[in-house]
């Protein structure tokens, strides 16, 4: 099996920054790429913040924080995936941008490089279709944020070869992370039940069951959940989320419809942390600015 030293990341928004951290921090040589430069010349600044705090914090010791940043390069091509050993796919939700991505790594990376895509709910059997090698792409499903989530789920499209899914749970566990195997179905056995969640809790809103606090404490205090779903909405993106679910819709049925205050909500911009209003309204700091103007339901 091919030694891995240097990971491509393709796609530098919330996952691309947060996978390229986490490999730098884990000892791996980090080529970061985004369709907008000035995208990844961000995602560098805010991991060298995140570094920082991260040692601040005694989570990260001061010599692996040091070391880890000068990894870290971006690049202004897929070209520059060439000497990659190993390629991580975290670009927008959407099948023909994805297809395109790994038709143009299949054709500039080694043969036994794995293509992995970090999809939440796309069919990796129909992206790895693009390439003409589809047994090299498999998925590498991270979690929001990536330094605190443990699982990278492992999933196995219909032409996974047996070495890819091997190679990628090698990397998955390299990068400090739990690995689970999980064969192909929508929304693998993550998305599809967190989408779920993430939705009813919309239908929740919009029928006046609560206000989006008091949903969350119950879900927290409740049934044990860390986040609500909520707050965990706003770290993933509304956008994300609608996608996902809007897949699921489609592959999986009327259990996945997703509720129009979500879609409502999507198209006036609140997209969650990323925007600095979601369901909760955030300062630049990223801490929740309190407001109960903003809901249906107050
Ligand atoms: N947000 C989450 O919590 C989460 C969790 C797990 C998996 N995912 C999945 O990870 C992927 C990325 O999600 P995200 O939340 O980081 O999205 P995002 O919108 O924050 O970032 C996507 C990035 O891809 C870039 N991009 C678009 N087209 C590109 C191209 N052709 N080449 C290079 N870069 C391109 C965009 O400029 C953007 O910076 C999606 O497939 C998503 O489903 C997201």
């Amino acid at each position: 099996m091919r030694d891995v030293r240097r990971i491509g990341v393709v796609g530098a928004g919330v996952m691309g920054r947060g996978i390229a951290y986490q490999a730098a921090v884990s000892g791996f040589q980090t080529v970061l790429y985004d369709a907008y430069p000035e995208v990844a010349d961000q995602a560098v600044k805010q991991i060298a913040s995140l570094v920082k705090r991260q040692v601040e914090k005694g989570y990260l010791e001061p010599e692996r924080g040091e070391e880890a940043l000068p990894r870290i390069e971006t690049a202004d091509a897929l070209e520059a995936f060439g000497d990659c050993d190993f390629v991580i796919e975290a670009v927008v939700e959407d099948l023909d941008i994805k297809q395109d991505v790994f038709r143009k790594l299949d054709a500039v990376c080694d043969d036994d490089v794995v293509l992995a895509t970090n999809t939440s709910a796309k069919s990796i059997t129909e992206i790895a279709s693009a390439a003409s090698d589809p047994a090299r792409v498999c998925g590498m499903h991270f979690f929001n944020p990536v330094h605190r989530m443990k699982l990278v789920e492992v999933v196995r499209a219909l032409q996974t070869a047996d070495w890819a899914v091997e190679q990628t749970e090698r990397v998955g566990r390299l990068l400090g992370k739990e690995v689970v195997r999980i064969q192909e179905r929508p929304g693998f056995a993550t998305s599809r039940i967190s989408a779920l969640v993430g939705n009813e809790a919309f239908y929740m809103l919009m029928e006046g069951v609560g206000t989006p606090e008091e949903i969350d404490r119950a879900i927290k205090l409740g049934l044990n959940f860390p986040m609500g779903p909520f707050e965990l909405g706003d770290l993933v993106g509304w956008d994300t989320r609608l996608k996902v679910l809007q897949y699921l819709h489609e592959t999986l049925g009327e259990k996945f419809r997703p509720c129009p205050l979500l879609v409502q909500y999507v198209k006036a911009g609140r997209l969650g942390r990323k925007t600095g209003w979601g369901v909760y309204r955030y300062d630049e700091q990223g801490r929740r600015i309190p407001s109960d103007q903003d809901h249906p339901v107050k």
